[in-house]
């Protein structure tokens, strides 16, 4: 749709002029320095003004079917023009920056079809392939003459890959491996792109050579004709049906009937079947294969950000232009976003984007000094990077899950058009919570690393940094409550070496009154969640203070007031959802709690002034929002009625359905 212009509603103009700090200072900081948003803003402009972002109708009014044909239009032509203008304009060639994954939004309000062949596909060549198998298919990858995805999950089982019952069974007569479906449950499900589009697929199957299997690895699997786009003969593919989201994502099942691939189609980098059959295990560590979900969890912390942010823009942004009720008789009708509980539902979620946008980068660095660790033959920080990120990825996509909803309450009815585009950011978030491994299921891996960690740390080794705290415990050291940045960090380190140390007794004990490990284990899983979701919260309570203080050394004081205003109210706002597991392990007393709850509510009238200028420093275009309700003029009245004129069900004034069926039940003749 083409945004018509309108004025800026006034009581935006006015909320923008209370501003105390500059706008642009913000967005260099989560930019990474001032070149990096005139490069950001750059590839905007190429992409805006390509046209691509067009639609006739807009896509919620579309059927699936067009809403899929549409998607693919827009993925070619995107991935045209980032292989020629974007590079050549921008000489930009990393397609992982995230100004284009910002971008690419512009374009689709659901998901593209192409999400998983940069998104899984190519980083699982990039990871997994010997430098010859690199040689064949990261350039035809790259330059999109072969399109893939990532098949791992089947019918029957996603969580436990081990079991897993694709096979591929290796026939050394031919050299090849026989890939099949041996039942119901074993087809593979949900790949994105897999339903109709891509040729190419990373398929995970069972090894079976000289009659043993050896587990999990994965395979490249050409599925479809280059020329024809048919089926190859023993492959079954299609669309898994329609679902809560991800409409124009195509995701797909896929079944193999004896199906054929030659030897080198194994992905071989980690472990080898050579071609007699004989099996070499991976040298290193038995988990590299699952390298790219690290990976893609990785990338989610920063999906979370990215669309809280979309979605706390649209809900203040909206607030500050919507009027209701009266705070005293006879008064006008206040903006919204005057009424404290608007404010206590709305400023948490600035402060999270902002925390979990600042924890995102730095994990990613993680992520990059642990890949450079494992290129030198060192897998050590591997564990420490798959427990930070399983419960980074855990924890805030579901936080961003519940606060993208709570912005859609925010904006009461309205919230729930589509053309606000709450309810589309929400249900993307909500999938994030569940794919790339599901949310328990990854607590309870940090749970594990959580648990081993302490039995290191009481056998008196060392232990990694995230959970040095762990060590202080065991010294004895008593958390005495200060309500300063530090001293709240302290209590929430206190809060998770406290759930560890239960946990650890709980499992001992199960196991003295006769249990085995895993009953033991087992049962105390609801605690163990519990521990690493606290884990994880003073991990992201930690990096988002040291991240904020390290990035405004040399800012503006205002900017450096503001900035350190979200932290304090995130702080506050945490310490205060927690207060039973801080009055448990940590010596806070109620007198501190009233203090902490002024100190939250002060802060919300002290941010108040500055919320609307807060959310215009995402810097999120109103192409890229996609939203009636948070465009940055603020007309939404106009666009609401805008878009209801032209919703395809009034472009007659009656429906035929009147004349087939309302008239002659009105006449009594049906
Ligand atoms: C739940 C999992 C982790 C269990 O795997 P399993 O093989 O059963 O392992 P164990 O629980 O026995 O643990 C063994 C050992 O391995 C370590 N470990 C596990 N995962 C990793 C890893 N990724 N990196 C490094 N190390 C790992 C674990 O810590 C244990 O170490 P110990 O020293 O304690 O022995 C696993 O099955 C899993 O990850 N399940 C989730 C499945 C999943 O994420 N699927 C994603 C499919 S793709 C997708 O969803 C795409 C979406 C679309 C999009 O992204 O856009
Ligand atoms: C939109 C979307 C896109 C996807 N894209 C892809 C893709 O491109 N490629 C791909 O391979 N897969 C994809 N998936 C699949 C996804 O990775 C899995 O759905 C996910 O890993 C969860 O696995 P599951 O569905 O088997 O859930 P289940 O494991 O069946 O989980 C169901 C419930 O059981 C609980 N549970 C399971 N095991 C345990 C346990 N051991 N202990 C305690 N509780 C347990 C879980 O916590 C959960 O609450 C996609 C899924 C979605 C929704």
């Amino acid at each position: 749709m083409v945004l018509k212009k309108y004025n800026i509603n006034p009581d935006l103009a006015l909320e923008r002029q209370k501003c105390t700090f500059d706008i642009e200072e913000i967005i260099n900081i989560f930019d990474g320095g001032k070149e990096k948003t005139s490069q950001r803003r750059k590839i905007e402009d190429v992409v805006l003004k390509s046209g691509l972002c067009h639609d006739d109708v807009p896509e919620e009014c579309m059927s699936l079917k067009e809403r899929y044909e549409n998607a693919v239009r827009k993925s070619c032509f995107f991935s045209k023009l980032m292989k020629t203008e974007l590079q050549e304009i921008t000489g930009i060639e990393d397609f992982e920056t995230p100004a284009i994954r910002r971008i690419a939004d512009a374009l689709f309000k659901d998901i593209s079809p192409f999400l998983l062949h940069l998104g899984m596909f190519v980083p699982t060549i990039i990871g997994q392939c010997t430098s010859e198998q690199l040689m064949i298919w990261l350039p035809k990858a790259l330059d999109l003459q072969i399109i893939g995805g990532y098949a791992q999950t089947e019918l029957g089982h996603g969580t436990f890959i081990r079991g897993l019952e694709t096979t591929a069974t290796y026939d050394a007569d031919t050299e090849e491996f026989v890939l099949h479906t041996p039942t119901l449950t074993a087809h593979k499900w949900w790949a994105g792109g897999l339903g109709k589009t891509i040729n190419h697929c990373i398929v995970v199957a069972q090894l079976y050579t000289k009659g043993v299997c050896y587990g999990t690895h994965l395979f490249m699997v050409q599925i479809r004709d280059l020329d024809t786009h048919m089926p190859l003969p023993g492959i079954k593919v299609g669309e898994i049906g329609p679902r809560m989201g991800f409409s124009s994502a195509d995701n797909g099942f896929l079944g193999f009937n004896n199906f054929r691939i030659p030897r080198n189609n194994m992905l071989m980098k980690h472990a080898q079947v050579q071609k007699d059959g004989t099996y070499v295990k991976p040298a290193r560590h038995g988990k590299l294969t699952y390298q790219t979900m690290v990976f893609v969890r990785v990338t989610l912390v920063n999906e979370a950000a990215f669309n809280l942010s979309k979605a706390v823009t649209i809900a203040v942004r909206y607030s500050a232009v919507r009027r209701q009720s009266e705070m005293r008789p006879n008064e006008p009708e206040p903006q919204i976003l005057d009424y404290p509980t608007q404010q206590h539902k709305l400023f948490i979620g600035i402060a999270t984007a902002h925390a979990f946008q600042l924890t995102a980068n730095w994990l990613w660095n993680t992520f990059k000094s642990v890949l450079s660790d494992m290129k030198k033959g060192d897998v050590g920080t591997l564990p420490e990077l798959h427990a930070l990120s399983s419960c980074l990825k855990a924890v805030c996509t579901s936080d961003a899950a519940l606060l993208i909803e709570q912005c859609r309450y925010a904006c009461g009815g309205h919230g729930y058009m589509l053309s606000s585009n709450l309810p589309y950011i929400y249900s993307f978030v909500a999938a994030t919570r569940t794919y790339e491994g599901d949310y328990t299921i990854l607590l309870l891996q940090t749970a594990r690393f959580l648990v081993k960690a302490w039995e290191q740390a009481e056998a008196g080794k060392t232990v990694t940094p995230t959970v040095s705290y762990i060590s202080r415990s065991l010294k004895g050291e008593k958390n005495s409550w200060r309500s300063t940045d530090e001293g709240i960090i302290k209590s929430f380190q206190a809060v998770a070496a406290g759930k560890i140390a239960l946990c650890v007794k709980s499992i001992r004990d199960r196991m003295k009154s006769g249990l085995d490990y895993e009953d033991a284990w087992l049962l105390t899983t609801v605690q163990l969640v519990d521990a690493a979701e606290a884990h994880c919260r003073s991990v992201i309570l930690e990096t988002y203070c040291n991240e904020v203080r390290r990035l405004t050394k040399s800012s503006s004081d205002n900017v450096k007031i503001v900035m350190h205003q979200l932290v304090t109210l995130y702080l506050s706002y945490w310490t205060l959802q927690r207060t039973g597991d801080l009055l448990r392990y940590s010596s806070i007393s109620e007198k501190d709690i009233d203090f902490m709850q002024r100190q939250y509510e002060e802060l919300l009238q002290h941010i108040r002034p500055n919320a609307v200028a807060l959310v215009d420093a995402f810097d999120l275009r109103d192409e890229i929002l996609h939203s009636s309700l948070g465009a940055y003029d603020g007309r939404v009245y106009e666009r609401l009625m805008e878009q209801a004129e032209n919703n395809p069900m009034n472009a007659e004034p009656v429906n035929q359905s009147f004349h087939k069926y309302i008239k002659p039940l009105l006449q009594g003749k049906l």
